[in-house]
């Protein structure tokens, strides 16, 4: 049986399709990686999706076929690159592309889209997909859903580690140095979304490279104690959100009163939001921190990295790299891991990060063409024979 398994994301910034190939006999091994474009009309589509206004839902129904047909075309693309034919893949996981996560209140729900049908018939690979509901349907928030993979790959006896995930929402996972405590984590609100969304109105560009912009600009004390004011931060775990609540909608009412404000200056604020807002829910989370290892997109924003590191001293802060898995890959092969969970018939969510009421294995799974699929025709074929012959 082939231990090649490959993980996708396409992450709440909208940046493009992550696919990694993981090598997961023993400790997981990246093998190989491709970043896979968002068409432009795509990403702005989606982008409009994420937002709340007047959505349609034909839209919607299009871009699950059209994103699962571009999925299944960033695997072949990934199997390209690494020399690999669809027999040889064990199973996808698709974490699909998140419109909108509400967990909370009397109806929670989550949607992701990017059809799994289409992924499955189009590699002949078997596809695991729609990995949030089921823990959502178990009483939990159905994110974050990595702490279980950070756990298994990052945890270090004797000391007190965190896995920080700078994306678009940021999300922490706390992995105490003493095992016999529980592995928690929760998302801690804004990452790079808002950082994105603002240069993206005032400077026409996708992210502020380097947090070049944010650290030309000023901190106002004024506004971001308002922004820390939302209720969200205060709130304790299990707790998750997404772009549909930290957006430019969200941040609008809190700059009316600074309407003089230059747009460095507010970016520069978001950038301090974002690593108060973690800085400030890890300390109360964990005491000390230790290390905070990185991840997420968010690792290559100078501006935020050494706000992180000035607030969370004398935390020692380093890139998952060190660990073993590059910090843009962790999402991606996350997705590959619970994969495996799920054919393996192990639960993939943690309920002591979610909340939900017991562990649960998760997802759909939707069968390829590989060993798995003609193993079970040929059971059911021997079946009819034997039947054909007793008749
Ligand atoms: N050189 C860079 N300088 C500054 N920011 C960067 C740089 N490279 C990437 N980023 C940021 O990282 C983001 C992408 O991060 P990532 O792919 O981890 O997010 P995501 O997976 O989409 O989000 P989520 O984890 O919330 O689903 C970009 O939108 C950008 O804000
Ligand atoms: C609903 C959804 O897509 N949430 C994402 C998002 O991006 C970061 C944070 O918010 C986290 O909760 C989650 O992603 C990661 C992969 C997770 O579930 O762990």
């Amino acid at each position: 049986m082939t231990t090649y398994y490959i993980g996708l994301m396409s992450g709440t910034s909208l940046d493009g399709i992550d696919a990694a190939l993981l090598d997961l006999r023993q400790r997981p091994h990246l093998l190989a990686q491709h970043s896979h474009p968002l068409p432009d009309p795509l990403r702005q589509q989606l982008y409009q999706l994420q937002t709340p206004g007047e959505n349609e839902l034909s839209t919607m129904m299009r871009l699950d076929v059209e994103l699962g047909r571009l999925f299944a075309e960033a695997v072949h693309a990934l199997l390209a690159k690494a020399d690999k034919r669809a027999g040889e893949i064990a199973a996808i996981g698709s974490h699909g592309q998140t419109l909108r996560h509400y967990p909370d209140g009397p109806t929670p729900s989550t949607l992701q889209i990017g059809d799994p049908n289409l992924i499955a018939e189009l590699t002949g690979i078997t596809t695991v997909a729609d990995l949030r509901r089921r823990d959502l349907a178990a009483g939990g928030q159905g994110a974050p859903l990595v702490p279980a993979f950070h756990a298994a790959m990052f945890h270090r006896d004797g000391s007190n580690r965190a896995i920080l995930n700078l994306g678009g929402i940021a999300n922490l996972t706390l992995l105490p140095a003493d095992n016999q405590a529980a592995v928690t984590g929760f998302d801690t609100g804004p990452g790079n979304g808002l950082l994105d969304s603002w240069i993206a109105r005032h400077q026409q560009q996708r992210y502020d490279r380097d947090g070049e912009w944010a650290a030309s600009g000023h901190v106002h004390p004024g506004l971001l104690e308002r922004l820390l004011h939302d209720p969200y931060f205060a709130r304790p775990p299990p707790k998750s959100t997404g772009r549909e609540y930290f957006n430019l909608n969200w941040l609008q009412p809190a700059l009316e009163p600074f309407a003089d404000l230059a747009p460095r200056d507010v970016q520069a604020t978001l950038c301090e939001l974002s690593a108060r807002s973690i800085a400030e829910a890890l300390q109360a989370a964990m005491d000390p921190v230790e290390e905070v290892l990185i991840c997420g997109g968010g690792i290559h924003n100078r501006a935020l990295y050494q706000r992180l590191e000035a607030l969370l001293t004398p935390a020692r802060l380093a890139s998952t790299a060190e660990a073993g898995l590059d910090p843009d890959w962790v999402e991606a092969a996350a997705f590959a891991w619970l994969a495996k969970q799920t054919l393996a018939g192990d639960p993939g969510n943690l309920p002591s990060v979610t909340g939900a009421s017991h562990p649960v294995v998760l997802g759909g799974i939707y069968p390829g063409k590989g060993p798995r699929a003609e193993g079970r025709v040929t059971r059911d074929e021997e079946k009819l024979h034997h039947e054909d012959t007793k008749a």
